[in-house]
């Protein structure tokens, strides 16, 4: 692994290496579990899309690896120890959904992004050269080094997106987690972002990410997981998972709003689809 000052940490290929393990996890809001018996396991170098209705639990599987609510029961390790007692929580990087910045935030892209070093060097701690070369190296990585002294709510929704894809990346993490990255930025925009996340998985990153637009993103993808009503109702690769759609009868009159936004897309087909889905193959591996 590289450990230099680099935005990413690189690696060679996907290894064995378990960087997050759910064990039979349910998660919730005060005492109401609305995500139940999850079960996941995320390798080092992993890819893994979060696919599924709206309202299915995605956001809430997401937050409860990060420790962000309630896990009702079940077990979550990260990094191998249980979740509750990583002192590191820069390891995860969290890109949150349809986040962008206040209109009201008077920074530069820079200084927002300088502040996903904080985890790292703490709240007193001064930005030294190799910090400040990290956060220019995130800014470069998701396009925007010639943005670095604007005014962050001079920018675009979009562009605001990947200063916030940065500002995670310039903690270093070791697994990057984004919820709908693409989520309501236009047309041209998704274009530019696809091609910063696909830069990341080109330079090893680990990535869990929900979304609803595979896109370019797809052939890069080592494992799909779809939640649907609160449960993982299928684990495995998109080869496997390409089987499995074809095996799945297709309710093309479903409301999943993933055919909505592709109709042409994998992702609009199969497991999706069905609210009988009876396809588990958890744990698989490319
Ligand atoms: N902070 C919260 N407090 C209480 N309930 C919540 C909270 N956040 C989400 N929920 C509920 O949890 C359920 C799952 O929501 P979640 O956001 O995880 O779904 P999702 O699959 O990410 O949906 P979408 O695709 O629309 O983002 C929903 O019924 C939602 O109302």
């Amino acid at each position: 692994m590289l450990m230099t000052a680099d935005a990413v940490k690189t690696i060679d290929s996907p290894g064995e290496e378990v960087v997050i393990e759910l064990s039979h996890a349910a998660f919730g809001y005060g005492e109401r579990a609305v995500l139940r018996d999850a079960s996941l396991t995320v390798h080092r170098g992993e890819i893994v899309a979060i696919v599924g209705p709206n309202g299915s639990g995605k956001s809430t599987l997401m937050k409860g690896i990060l420790g962000l609510n309630e896990r009702v029961s079940g077990s979550v390790q990260l990094f191998g120890v249980p979740g509750e007692d990583l002192h590191e929580r820069a390891r995860l990087g969290y890109v949150p959904q349809r986040h962008t910045l206040s209109a009201s935030v008077r920074a530069t892209a820079e200084e927002i992004v300088a502040t996903g070093r904080l985890p790292r060097i703490g709240w007193l701690g001064r930005l030294r050269a190799t910090d400040r070369q990290l956060v220019a190296r995130a800014l470069d990585l998701v396009g925007l080094a010639d943005r670095a002294a604007t005014e962050v709510s001079t920018l675009s929704g979009g562009q605001q997106r990947r200063v916030l894809i940065a500002r995670a990346l310039a903690g270093q993490p070791d697994v990057l987690i984004m919820d709908e990255p693409t989520a309501g930025v236009d047309a041209a925009n998704q274009h530019v972002l696809a091609d910063v996340l696909v830069r990341l998985i080109q330079r090893g990153v680990t990535m869990l990410i929900v979304t609803h637009e595979l896109g370019a993103l797809e052939r890069l993808l080592t494992r799909i997981v779809v939640v649907d009503t609160g449960r993982i109702t299928f684990d495995g690769t998109p080869q496997e998972y390409a089987l499995a759609r074809d095996r799945v009868h297709h309710d093309h009159d479903s409301h999943h709003h993933d055919l909505e936004l592709d109709a042409h897309h994998a992702v609009a087909h199969g497991p999706l689809d069905t609210d009988h889905t009876d396809i588990h193959s958890r744990g698989a591996r490319p």
